[in-house]
């Protein structure tokens, strides 16, 4: 069988997993990653991402399908191939009383590779961490241990970069810093795939994103066309006095009414230049009707996999 093409990092083909308990947590999942891409995994607890993050890295085993890793087979060519990984854990584990120079050039050791301080300062640089090379990991803040558990993973210089729920857990000021550090990332050519259940983080981040939901990998798509398809909002508006029909000139795609002739409901692309938001409210008011309110509601994770769920079914 030929390698994977060179523009695909990674290759995932017709991949299942089956527990030993009977349980299938992945259903034929095909994925092709491109090299210096950023791609979001997302999905709701128990969809599956973190048991093909373990397949591809090796953690499970892998008995129906293929994953190559820059042409490495995961199987039959398990070291080149997981030498070609960086998988960042949640958390840090190593000696609180080691250096961030020490942790890291150790890192690059676990993998065979030569010490190689040019590298190991590089990888410092790119993660802001250079200046803190002495410090013991104790002394970090929270930021700056997520960046080393970065650094640490990129020390052996794989190809592509892992990171499992990188923000589980973390306040808004550090998921913000660790969503910059994405983008420092993808600025040097580094593959990421990252996984994660929050819909703002695959957007602030990712080039490409696949939903991934009881096991099957439901949609792949660039960015920009699944915000354009999910990124619908919807206006409800709730009339004064309920009114039997709309009236002539208030016609247009995306208005209804509804509930019994008491609200209309608008839905738009919150994506789009115009939203029609401004010429439907002056509209309404140039008919006369009275209107006691308006609520808006903008699609939940939950209701785009519902979505998604069925329009794949
Ligand atoms: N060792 C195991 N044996 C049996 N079932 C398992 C095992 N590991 C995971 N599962 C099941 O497989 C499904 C997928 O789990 P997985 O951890 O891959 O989901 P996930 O998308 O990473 O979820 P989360 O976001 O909660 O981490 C779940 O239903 C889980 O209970």
């Amino acid at each position: 069988m030929s390698a994977a093409p060179a523009q695909f990092i990674l290759d995932v083909q017709n991949v299942s997993k089956t527990y030993d308990d009977g349980f299938k947590a992945l259903q034929n999942i095909d994925l092709q990653i491109r090299k210096g891409e950023i791609f979001a995994l997302l999905g709701p607890n128990g969809a599956g991402k973190t048991t093909l993050i373990s397949l591809i890295c090796g953690l499970a085993q892998l008995k129906e399908g293929t994953i190559r890793v820059d042409g490495h087979d995961v199987v039959k060519d398990f070291r080149a191939a997981r030498a070609k990984i960086g998988l960042v854990p949640q958390e840090l584990t190593t000696d609180a009383f080691e250096t961030v120079h020490n942790t890291v050039a150790f890192s690059r050791g676990l993998f065979g590779k030569p010490a190689d301080d040019a590298v190991i300062e590089r990888t410092l640089k790119a993660l802001t961490l250079w200046d803190k090379r002495d410090n013991q990991l104790r002394t970090l803040s929270g930021g700056m241990k997520r960046r080393v558990l970065i650094a640490k993973a990129l020390a052996h210089e794989p190809e592509v970069l892992f990171l499992d729920e990188p923000t589980a857990g973390v306040d808004v000021s550090l998921r913000r810093e660790m969503w910059n550090v994405v983008g420092e990332l993808r600025e040097g050519g580094v593959t990421v795939i990252l996984t994660t259940h929050y819909i703002e983080e695959a957007e602030e981040m990712a080039d490409r994103i696949g939903v991934i939901s009881g096991g099957r990998l439901i949609v792949v798509e660039e960015k920009a066309e699944l915000m354009r398809k999910l990124g619908s909002k919807d206006l409800t508006i709730v009339l004064q006095d309920p009114i039997d029909t709309l009236p002539a000139g208030l016609e247009r795609d995306g208005l209804s009414l509804e509930e019994g002739g008491r609200t209309l409901r608008y839905s738009y692309d919150t994506q789009a230049e115009r939203t029609g938001i401004a010429r439907l409210m002056s509209d309404i008011a140039e008919s006369g009707i009275a209107v006691r309110d308006v609520e808006t509601h903008q699609s939940t994770l939950e209701d785009i996999f519902v979505n998604l769920v069925e329009q794949n079914r």
